[in-house]
């Protein structure tokens, strides 16, 4: 593994989730990353991402350094060829280069805008870093996708699945921001490689890329898509047909303990962090149907075992 921008760059996707969980059952320091350093780069929030990925490096003996490239970095310039006469003092040929000298791996989380589809969908951040720098670029979550979080969500239903073929439901759920597509991008992706009945359920208006979720079931009507589910992962995303905008949706789409009356008793997800009582409601995030926080610590296992493999394929 060169890169891991993409679900794309996994080939063995049962034997990644395995060395995560062999990992996770480990839950020991390695020698792997023994000098070698991760470079962070943040240009939006994160609490787990930024925590689990260090906890990750490290565990495997790598150096970490993190910045918040929004605030203390320089303005970049993404743009080729560019006159940079006003307000971008750096270029990303320059920064990613000189990252590529102080860190072995470079990871960066940068949003999309949610303004203009085509230059969030060029994921022209990522893909500036992956073309100019000289050492494997981790996405952290970018414009469209977060695959590092997706990862997390097929290892955490492979812990918690007791079905034969588990119905998964991913529940679009109202917020009061514009929030980007990419972990319900990522997570309809890889649903798509897992053996289990796959299901969205949103309002009109809120169908995700159709270039990402194929012929996958989308259901407008939630009650009827959570029927028999056995798990049910809640996200918000803006609009993509009216890119990056919050509809008026009349109906109650935050997900209640009412709402999973007709699920297999299913096991609530979120990558979090979760708007309470608009997203998801209390009562159920804090009834056993919640595996959140689980959910959660499985991000460690999964940035582990990804770094362990990039770093494997470069010795
Ligand atoms: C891992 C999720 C990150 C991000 N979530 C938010 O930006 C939530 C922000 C908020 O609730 O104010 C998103 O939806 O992509
Ligand atoms: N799920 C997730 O990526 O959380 P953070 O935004 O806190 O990193």
């Amino acid at each position: 593994m060169k890169n891991y921008t993409t679900l794309a760059d996994i080939h063995d996707l049962d034997g990644l989730i395995g060395e995560a969980r062999s990992l996770k059952s480990k839950n020991t320091a390695s020698n792997t990353g023994k000098g070698k350093t991760l470079g962070m780069l943040f240009f939006n929030p994160s609490l787990r991402t930024r925590l689990s990925t260090e906890k990750a490096a490290k565990l495997l003996g790598m150096e970490v350094m993190v910045m918040n490239a929004d605030k203390d970095g320089w303005a970049l310039e993404f743009e080729d060829g560019a006159i940079m006469n006003s307000d971008k003092a750096e270029h990303i040929k320059e920064a990613a280069a000189v990252l590529s000298q102080y860190c072995d791996i470079i990871a960066v989380r940068a949003f999309p805008g949610l303004k203009d589809k085509e230059k969030d969908e060029s994921e022209y951040v990522l893909n500036s870093f992956k073309k100019y720098a000289s050492v494997p670029v981790v996405n952290l979550e970018s414009a469209t996708g977060h695959p590092l979080q997706a990862l997390t969500d097929a290892m955490t239903i492979q812990e918690f699945n007791k079905a034969e073929k588990a119905k998964v439901v991913l529940s679009w759920a109202p917020h009061p921001k514009a929030l980007p597509q990419s972990v319900a991008n990522s997570f309809t992706e890889m649903m798509q490689r897992l053996d289990v009945d796959f299901v969205i359920t949103n309002p009109e208006g809120y169908d995700l890329d159709p270039d990402i979720r194929k012929d996958v079931k989308v259901e407008h009507d939630q009650e009827k898509a959570f029927k028999d589910a056995d798990f049910v992962y809640v996200k918000n995303w803006s609009s993509y047909e009216n890119y990056g905008q919050i509809l008026d949706i009349k109906e109650n789409w935050t997900v209640n303990q009412a709402k999973l009356k007709n699920t297999n008793n299913a096991k609530v997800m979120h990558c979090l962090p979760v708007r309470r009582n608009v997203v998801i409601a209390d009562n159920v995030l804090d009834s056993e149907n919640s595996i959140v926080i689980q959910q959660a610590n499985n991000r460690t296992y999964a940035a582990q075992a990804v770094l362990k493999r990039i770093l494997e394929c470069r010795k």
